[in-house]
């Protein structure tokens, strides 16, 4: 699929990956949609943009995607300015184990909130034009993060809502694609800031400091070429990809019912 002309919404698009997928888009001929709550980040980030591709290429808008409202008003705003949506890319989040409500409702209630306001500009059977929506999951959507139960329990259900979406988008005819992707540790401020964050499972930093050494550390940029292959690559959907330092592969699942 080509990019020139369609339209992307990035959700915590004004820093670390959601910044990276956001200019990959851009690169590729997307206009995009900057929706995040840092308000500061987001619009100097978009002026930035705005330079370097054109005025009519990108647009802030600021959201919090735990607001109904918000995320409506900013979904219906893209769709007016930029004539559709084609891209939704569901990428912001936080890992925080001392306020896990707020990790619930930000990570998980957040991607299944801003999919179904979506699905209403970009579903077939509502008049839209189909495309694709990409969920920036995490390796802790596949397996445990000792130090982080929580962050791990909404990555997980970001990877199973994912494949559940593709398959109902594809047995109901909405020519959505629906994907995620999976990164391994990644140089960010989410990553940066970590060890505060840990709550009662701040005793198990030292292993998490374990894994990072094994896994090494990803830079965004090679998150945002894995947003655009599941993007551009018309053949994936439910699809988990998964990306380290040393691999990227598609996470191959046993499917018990069938
Ligand atoms: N950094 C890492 O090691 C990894 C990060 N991820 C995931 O990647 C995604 C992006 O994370 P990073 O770029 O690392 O984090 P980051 O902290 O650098 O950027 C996150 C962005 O999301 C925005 N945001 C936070 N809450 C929001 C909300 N309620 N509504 C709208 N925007 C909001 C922030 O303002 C910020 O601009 C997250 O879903 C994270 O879980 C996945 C794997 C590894
Ligand atoms: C401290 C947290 C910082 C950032 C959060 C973030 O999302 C990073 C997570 C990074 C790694 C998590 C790794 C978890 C790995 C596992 O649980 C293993 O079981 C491997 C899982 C899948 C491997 C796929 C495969 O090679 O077949």
């Amino acid at each position: 699929m080509s990019l020139d002309g369609k339209v992307a919404v990035v959700t915590g698009a004004a820093l670390g990956i959601g910044k990276a997928m956001t200019e990959i888009l851009l690169q590729n001929g997307a206009k995009v949609a900057l929706l995040d709550v840092n308000e500061t980040a987001g619009k100097s980030l978009c002026e930035a943009l705005m330079k370097q591709y054109g005025q009519e290429k990108t647009l802030f808008l600021s959201c919090d995607i735990q607001s109904e409202e918000q995320t409506k008003a900013a979904l219906k705003k893209t769709s007016e300015v930029f004539g559709g949506i084609d891209i939704l890319c569901n990428n912001a989040g936080i890992l925080n184990e001392n306020t896990w409500e707020k990790t619930v409702s930000i990570n998980l209630m957040g991607v299944i909130r801003s999919t179904y306001l979506a699905l209403e500009h970009m579903n077939k059977l509502n008049g839209g034009r189909g495309g694709v929506i990409v969920n920036t999951a995490s390796m802790a959507g596949l397996g445990p993060l000792p130090s982080c139960p929580v962050y791990t329990a909404t990555k997980h259900g970001v990877v199973g809502f994912t494949r559940a979406m593709a398959a109902a988008s594809s047995a109901s005819g909405y020519g959505i694609r629906v994907n995620a992707v999976c990164p391994s540790f990644v140089q960010t401020e989410l990553f940066a800031n970590i060890l505060d964050k840990l709550g009662q499972f701040s005793h198990l930093a030292d292993a998490t400091k374990g894994m990072v050494e094994k896994f090494g550390t990803l830079s965004v940029s090679q998150v945002a070429e894995c947003l655009l292959e599941l993007v551009t690559d018309e053949t994936k959907n439910g699809e988990a990809l998964v990306v380290t330092p040393q691999m990227k592969k598609y996470m191959t699942f046993v499917n018990t019912i069938q």
